[in-house]
């Protein structure tokens, strides 16, 4: 006989269908929110203010019919230790890898390249926003976006173009990759990095 589960009250009930990807992922419920393997809501998937933004529709504060995007104003977080939402790990992910960008040797060496190869593999795998991942995962994958990994130079506009997908995804204005160097590595020439 098989236990119940303890968290079954916590699944969401919003839980409906839009065509689903393979069961270890997740999907997608009818209101946009992205859901965990477990039927849950993914914390690592969406906004705290989209999960607000369900919780208050759900809960009849607003119509259900009401985008997500035209519900405003959620409650303000009571803590500031809460495990990451899309965009704090978001921030984080991109922090670590534009500094691996900004350390990546100027002419590295087949074992140096192979090793970078598999851990961008790696992490288009086991990144915790599903949906990310699969998004960069098939980006990386065409031909003209494969990692350009012969210097330190290519692949730090490699990685601003594959950061710059996600920002006309997410209608985020462009990064100018001409300036990877200062944001990332050296510091803007105006002194208040220093
Ligand atoms: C691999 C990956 C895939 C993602 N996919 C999704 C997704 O599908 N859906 C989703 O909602 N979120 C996704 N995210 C998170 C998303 O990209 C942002 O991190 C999040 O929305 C927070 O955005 P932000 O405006 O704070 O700045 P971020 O986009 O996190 O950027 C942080 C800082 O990097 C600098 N920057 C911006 N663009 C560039 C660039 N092109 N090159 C160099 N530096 C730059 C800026 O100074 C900016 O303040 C993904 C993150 C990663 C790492």
């Amino acid at each position: 006989m098989t236990a119940p589960d303890p968290d079954s009250s916590e699944k969401s009930s919003d839980a409906t269908v839009l065509p689903q990807p393979p069961a270890h992922k997740g999907a997608i419920s009818k209101s946009g929110i992205i859901l965990g393997p477990d039927g849950k809501p993914c914390r690592s998937c969406n906004s705290y203010r989209d999960m607000a933004n369900m919780s208050a529709m759900l809960t009849g504060g607003k119509s259900k019919s009401t985008p997500l995007s035209a519900v405003v104003s959620p409650p303000p977080q009571e803590r500031t230790d809460c495990p990451p939402d899309v965009e704090q790990l978001g921030r984080s992910t991109w922090t670590l890898l534009h500094s691996i960008t900004a350390t990546y040797p100027t002419s590295p060496t087949p074992s140096q390249k192979s090793d970078m190869q598999s851990f961008l593999s790696i992490l288009s795998r086991v990144y915790p926003c599903w949906v990310c991942a699969e998004d960069f995962s098939v980006w990386m994958k065409q031909p003209a976006n494969t990692p350009k990994l012969d210097s330190q130079e290519d692949f730090g506009r490699w990685m601003c173009n594959a950061h710059n997908e996600v920002n006309k995804k997410l209608g985020k204005p462009e990064f100018d990759c001409n300036f990877w160097k200062e944001r990332w590595r050296d510091g803007w020439k105006d002194g208040r990095c220093d």
